[in-house]
């Protein structure tokens, strides 16, 4: 089966703050979006990625890429308004069937093997999402303070999230809801059943200054 893969990078980046885009700062000297382009051709030289980006940082993509001798084949969407409008313009270019994973341009350590789960999954479970345990103690805040809940009835959730295409743009012809945070919770609201596998727990998200510390040490 033909497979795709949405890498979004289409946000603003406003908790990491600074001049450069998020997606774009270096990592053993080379973009963000170098790395996380690079998991997916590691895992299946013949998935089709189709990266999101702003309208507006797409001519400086391409020097990057030139600069960086970077020939990962791909194509470019432009970035919306939200996640969901995001990964809603890279939907408009992919073709059914197929199985199409999303993923956050700025997850560059998502290992190979997760993403291959994930596609592998999705074959049979249609709608697939890696999750790591939650490792502190969680308290949830009520009306009065706040009580400890327990930690085993939750996960974290990571990208690549991994779906039977038809089933995905199903989902995204909904309307947007600020619930829909991620790929998952727009599929669930059809009532569809989602497919929990484990992540790694080295694919953190760089949302704050603090995670490109983190990120440094992983390197
Ligand atoms: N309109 C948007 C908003 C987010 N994203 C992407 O969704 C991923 C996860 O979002 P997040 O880390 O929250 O990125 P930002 O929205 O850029 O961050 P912030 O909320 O701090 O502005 C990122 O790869 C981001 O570029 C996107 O493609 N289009
Ligand atoms: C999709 C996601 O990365 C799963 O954890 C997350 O929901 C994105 O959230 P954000 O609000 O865009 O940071």
């Amino acid at each position: 089966m033909k497979k795709y893969v949405l890498i979004v990078a289409g946000g603003k980046g406003l908790r990491m703050g600074g001049e450069q885009p998020k997606q774009f700062l270096p990592l053993k000297g080379r973009p963000v979006l170098m790395h996380t382009l690079e998991q997916f051709y590691r895992s299946d030289v013949a998935m089709e990625i189709i990266l999101v980006l702003p309208y507006e940082q797409q001519n400086y993509w391409k020097q990057l890429c030139e600069e960086h001798h970077f020939t990962i084949k791909h194509r470019v969407a432009d970035g919306g308004e939200s996640r969901f409008h995001s990964v809603k313009n890279g939907l408009s270019l992919i073709e059914t069937p197929s199985i199409v994973g999303v993923h956050d341009g700025v997850r560059p350590f998502v290992s190979v093997d997760v993403i291959n789960r994930c596609y592998e999954l999705a074959v049979t479970k249609k709608a697939v999402v890696p999750v790591v345990d939650v490792v502190d103690t969680v308290r949830h805040i009520t009306n009065n303070g706040s009580e400890t809940v327990d930690r085993s009835a939750y996960k974290l959730v990571q990208t690549p999230q991994v779906f039977n295409a038809d089933l995905l743009l199903k989902g995204y012809e909904q309307p947007y809801s600020s619930a829909f945070t991620d790929d998952a919770s727009v599929v669930e609201a059809m009532g569809v059943k989602v497919t929990l596998t484990p992540g790694n727990r080295e694919n953190i998200k760089l949302t704050t200054p603090f995670d490109l510390k983190v990120a440094e040490a992983l390197l």
